[in-house]
């Protein structure tokens, strides 16, 4: 069966005369199966939207190939349009329309029978404020009205960039049951978001892109073993040991970082080695704890972009190509 989705190579150039010629995707590959949820995760500017655009057909790519149910794309765009529903970026709705009013709208336009309006209504939670204007709603009722036009199709592929945008705690959660209802239905979800717990709890897949490129994908317990390196926690009784131990330790081939009142040992396969390699010296563990990686860990690693005390990273995660250096991320905390 082919994928819902597949991206082959996609490459997308953006030139402009004042800031230079720059490798927004550098041969980029996504493949996103039936059925799933699928995270599409990446720092700011690493080529998310990009995609998504080149995807829909909002912006033309400079190469690879891309397929949407099986049909090439853009050339099958109008055939595979209705089976689409997508938010990319922030949707623009008229202000003095109701939520009802905008929908009716969107659905005579696209041959959508008008009972649907109540029932996607329903689903994003906005029923009871349905007859108020736009312009008197919140960010999250917004974000919840741009979901609830992407379902108006009943699409077999949605994609939501962003869709927790503006959702408070209980509508981040709704949001979540609602896609997961919608993948049990049979829709396939793809999901681009910056909050990566709710992306582990809610994905199936993922794929992480970097610098246009894709850096890590598959199913989220496959790429979270695939990273963890069989890390582990020790603590002793006597914390002023905690050199010793941790030279006896690097002695034995394990790769140890110190801290304050731990020691972080990672390649471990068996960790009760570790106990009696440390009992031997007469260092006595007085916990060894299994340290579980998240895909926040993962995300940060990859896309080398965990914060570094006292250094502010530059967002820019393009690549120029007109002869500048190119802007791949150091480390850092928040740039300007
Ligand atoms: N119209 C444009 N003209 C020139 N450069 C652009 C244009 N659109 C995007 N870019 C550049 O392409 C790179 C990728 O941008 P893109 O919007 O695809 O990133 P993103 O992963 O969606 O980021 P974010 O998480 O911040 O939304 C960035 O360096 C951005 O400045």
């Amino acid at each position: 069966m082919p994928a819902v989705l597949e991206i082959e190579g996609l490459r997308k150039t953006y030139r402009s005369r004042r800031r230079g010629t720059r490798n927004a995707l550098d041969g980029f590959d996504m493949r996103v199966e039936a059925g799933e949820v699928h995270g599409f995760l990446g720092p700011n500017g690493s080529g998310k939207t990009t995609t998504l655009r080149t995807l829909l057909g909002l912006i033309r790519s400079d190469g690879g190939r891309m397929s949407i149910l099986g049909q090439e794309v853009p050339a099958a765009l109008p055939q595979v349009a209705r089976q689409v529903g997508a938010i990319v970026e922030s949707p623009q709705f008229f202000p003095h329309f109701s939520a009802r009013d905008t929908l009716s709208l969107l659905a005579s336009a696209d041959e959508v029978p008008a009972q649907r309006v109540d029932e996607v209504l329903e689903l994003v939670g906005l029923r009871d404020r349905a007859g108020e204007r736009v312009k008197t709603y919140s960010l999250g009722m917004k974000q919840r009205l741009a979901v609830a036009s992407a379902l108006l199709k009943s699409p077999r592929l949605l994609i939501l960039d962003e869709p927790a945008n503006g959702l408070d705690p209980g509508g981040i959660r709704e949001m979540r049951t609602l896609v997961r209802n919608l993948a049990e239905s049979g829709m396939t979800v793809v999901l681009s978001s910056h909050i990566l717990g709710e992306i582990q709890l809610i994905c199936d897949s993922v794929t992480i892109i970097s610098l246009g490129r894709r850096v890590a994908f598959g199913p989220v317990d496959e790429v979270l073993a695939q990273h963890s390196s069989g890390g582990v926690r020790v603590r002793l009784e006597a914390v002023m040991d905690l050199p010793l131990a941790a030279n006896a330790l690097h002695g034995n081939g394990y790769r140890v970082t110190a801290n304050q009142d731990h020691l972080m040992v990672s390649g471990v396969d068996k960790p009760a080695t570790i106990t009696r390699l440390l009992a031997e010296q007469g260092l006595y563990v007085s916990e060894l704890a299994p340290v579980t990686v998240d895909l926040e860990s993962v995300f940060l690693e990859l896309t080398n972009t965990a914060p570094v005390p006292g250094q502010h990273r530059q967002v820019d995660h393009s690549v120029r190509v007109d002869g500048a250096a190119p802007s791949a991320p150091t480390g850092g905390g928040w740039g300007a």
